[in-house]
């Protein structure tokens, strides 16, 4: 049988197969972080069990940190305790940890890939869903639970079903100013949230060959919000570029052996998949969200859908809008640009080229938050904090911040945020807040109109 890229990484991983059962995956690489390690490490404390390969397991602090002043004792005594449990217990378990402060750290799905961390091939886990991110890679790489965080520990492998297939094919030319964050925000919105229940998907057809790797981590790291399990990408020359020379990459004559053996990570031609669906570049326009779930998406230019059900009245009364209205020209006090849909070098340059030479309106409070240490570092280096700073952006420290609010980055209730991040949930970004999801350059043209525009009409 004819087999895909997923079957080809699966099948090299499996340690045993239960007869009519789950199959024993090997992990490769378990990233881990303040959130969802510390009762897996009290589970291994609890039951005596060691934990079995601390060279396989990285680890940051990203959620709970803060965005100002990160040389500081963190202020709050609950992400101050969090962050000291995951020091200790990575103390404890002899685990690399890159927490705050070192130049290393930043949000897991981001600062993983730039050191090279992240390999083709490999299957990699971390309990948290948007581990769907590396897939970008061409890996298998999902969010797991806390028991499973536990299991890898004790074991470096996970007890799991192999998904289902499926395939999404884009294939044509990008309009202008249509970016990765536009091309997933419509898949979803054409899919729903439950399309990709039980499977894993892998991404294919020219637009994502002509991606970036930050644009395919954008794709793949969403993957998660239309309900797959992960997502992936075939490696190619643009992947391996990525890879070498990291930190973290082989090197050398290892690099070069294990380059040839990524070249054949590829879906062979006739291999069958459950599902398949294709859709065309030239369909696709700049994309925002207007209800409580990534899948209501509309172009930005277009209006909400006018027959709806009740959870679609329900959402649309949460975010204050009406059936058959038009965004556009819809007042917005808030914009954020991060969180690790959208927090790479990549996005910032296309806000900063967008913004330069302009000032945000009164109105809009612009938050910039880089997804590591490395990206804010590459974001001084390039003087793109100037082009922030001048036009009267907040630029912040590393972490996943107003992504989810679990620091002191909150939206506050019933105001409007265009965010880059990857879920627009009731509350997600604050009590009340109203997330409407979009690309970095829908976020960074909001900034400066002070309400959503189209911008392809300024675009040259
Ligand atoms: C805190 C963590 C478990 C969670 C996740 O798994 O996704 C978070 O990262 C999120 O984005 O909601
Ligand atoms: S940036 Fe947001 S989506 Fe990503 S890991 Fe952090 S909280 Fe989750």
């Amino acid at each position: 049988m004819k087999k895909t890229l997923f079957d080809k990484i699966w099948d090299s991983h499996v340690v045993e197969s239960i007869p009519d059962g789950p199959d024993i995956l090997y992990i490769d690489k378990h990233l881990i972080h303040e959130v969802t390690s510390p009762q897996a490490f009290n589970e291994l404390k609890e039951r005596d069990v060691p934990l079995f390969r601390s060279e396989q397991t990285v680890a940051t602090a990203d959620h709970n940190t803060p965005t100002e002043n990160q040389h500081l004792p963190v202020k709050d005594l609950l992400s101050r305790k969090q962050l000291k449990e995951l020091t200790q217990n990575c103390e404890e378990n002899n685990i690399t940890l890159y927490g705050l402060g070192h130049p290393y750290n930043g949000i897991v799905h981001v600062m993983a890939p730039e050191l090279g961390i992240t390999q083709p091939g490999m299957t990699i886990v971390c309990g948290d869903s948007h581990t769907s991110t590396h897939g970008a890679f061409g890996t298998i790489a999902f969010g797991i639970g806390t028991s499973q965080v536990a299991q890898v520990f004790a074991s470096q492998c996970l007890l799991v079903e192999k998904p289902k297939k499926l395939r999404v094919n884009v294939n044509g030319k990008l309009k202008n100013g249509v970016l990765p964050k536009d091309v997933i925000l419509y898949i979803i919105s054409k899919l729903g949230t439950n399309s990709g229940t039980g499977y894993f998907c892998e991404y294919a057809g020219d637009v994502f060959e002509n991606m970036s790797m930050e644009g395919r981590m954008t794709v793949c790291n969403m993957s998660i919000e239309m309900g797959a399990r992960g997502g992936l990408i075939a490696p190619d020359d643009t992947t391996f570029d990525y890879v070498e020379g990291k930190e973290f990459a082989p090197k050398g004559e290892e690099f070069e052996n294990l380059k040839a053996y990524w070249r054949t990570l590829k879906t062979e031609e006739g291999a069958e998949f459950d599902q398949e669906y294709s859709f065309d570049a030239e369909d696709i326009e700049p994309m925002i969200t207007y209800g409580t779930n990534p899948g209501m998406g509309i172009k930005l230019s277009g209006s909400i859908p006018v027959e709806g059900t009740k959870s679609d009245a329900k959402a649309l009364s949460y975010m204050g809008f009406q059936p058959g209205e038009t965004l556009l020209e819809k007042p917005i006090n808030y914009i954020f640009i991060g969180s690790c849909t959208n927090s790479r070098i990549e996005d910032f340059r296309t806000a900063a080229a967008y913004i330069k030479g302009k000032r945000k309106a009164d109105n809009v409070n612009a938050l910039i938050v880089p997804g590591s240490r490395q990206v804010a570092a590459q974001i001084q280096e390039e003087g793109l904090h100037t082009i922030f700073e001048e036009a009267g952006f907040t630029l912040r420290q590393p972490g996943c911040s107003a992504c989810l609010a679990m620091n002191d980055d909150k939206i506050p209730a019933g105001e409007y945020c265009v965010s880059t991040s990857n879920r627009n949930f009731e509350g997600r970004q604050g009590q009340g807040s109203r997330t409407i999801l979009a690309s970095p350059l829908t976020a960074a043209a909001t900034a400066i109109a002070g309400k959503l525009t189209d911008y392809t009409k300024i675009l040259n």
